[in-house]
């Protein structure tokens, strides 16, 4: 059994890839700002919801609290919450906008780490870190400024906590392309997304789960990113 932590875990890819963890037999400590119905329904003694007010110093302190009373090894932290949002229209809302989206993409993911390493530093048996970027941390998309160089930001944290923690951990990054559409998105978004996108089609979570498997499973790999995008790096103008 396994020791999985996953922050943002409430719904869609965190919700889905701590289903998967516990299918498998792992125990997972599902780090959320709010306890949906869907936690209810895993049915397992070795899923652990963590509650959080938000993701800053106080909710660091909050999960170490929890987490760190109940464990003695982290196998693997995947730092997933994320906030996808357009630029503020206002330019007198950047500021706040900007530091939300920094606490939440690299502040929270920096300090979470640094705090649960010892839980997962082993030079026999590196611990894994596996944050959740995007493909457009590399070609941002202009109307997403913020958000996208904040998750370059975390592109270049995980570079960083490789060298820092080689050979005890090893830390890497997934950079996903249309895996899920959100509810707000028009069909128009969907199609103009698709169709510059070489495979067309919402992959759905599981190919991000499939992805967490072999960086585990490969002990090998540190300091990289992985891009699970359907070709749409290399195809979107
Ligand atoms: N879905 C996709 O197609 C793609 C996703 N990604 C990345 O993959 C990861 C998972 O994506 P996805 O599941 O769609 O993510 P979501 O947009 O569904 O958000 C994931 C989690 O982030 C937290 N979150 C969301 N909005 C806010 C907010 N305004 N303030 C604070 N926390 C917030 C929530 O955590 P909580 O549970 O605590 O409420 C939520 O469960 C993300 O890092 C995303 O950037 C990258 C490219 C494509
Ligand atoms: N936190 C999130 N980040 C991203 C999402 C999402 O739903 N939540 N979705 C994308 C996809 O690119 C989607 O918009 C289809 O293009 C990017 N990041």
């Amino acid at each position: 059994m396994k020791t999985i932590v996953i922050t943002g875990a409430s719904r869609r890819l965190g919700l889905y890839l701590a289903e998967q963890f516990i299918a498998k037999g792992d125990r997972v400590f599902a780090i959320s700002r709010s306890q949906p119905n869907e936690f209810t329904s895993i049915d397992s003694p070795h899923f652990h919801p963590v509650q959080i007010d938000s993701y800053d110093k106080h909710g660091v302190e909050q999960a170490v609290s929890a987490i760190s009373a109940k464990v003695e090894r982290i196998d693997l932290l995947v730092n997933n919450a994320s906030v996808f949002e357009q630029d503020p229209d206002n330019s007198q809302d950047i500021e706040t906008k900007f530091i939300a989206l920094f606490q939440v993409h690299m502040l929270f993911p920096n300090l979470l780490t640094h705090e649960l390493k010892r839980y997962m530093f082993d030079e026999e048996n590196p611990g894994v870190l596996v944050n959740m970027t995007d493909i457009y941390a590399e070609n941002p998309m202009p109307e997403r400024s913020l958000y996208c160089s904040t998750k370059a930001g975390l592109e270049n944290l995980t570079r960083s906590f490789a060298k820092k923690f080689a050979p005890g951990i090893r830390c890497n990054s997934i950079m996903p392309g249309p895996l899920q559409f959100l509810p707000d998105h028009t069909q128009e978004q969907k199609e103009q997304v698709l169709k510059g996108t070489l495979l067309p089609f919402e992959a759905g979570f599981h190919p991000v789960f499939q992805t967490i498997d072999f960086i585990m499973s490969n002990h090998f790999v540190t300091g990289t990113s992985i891009k699970v995008d359907g070709g749409r790096s290399i195809c979107r103008g």
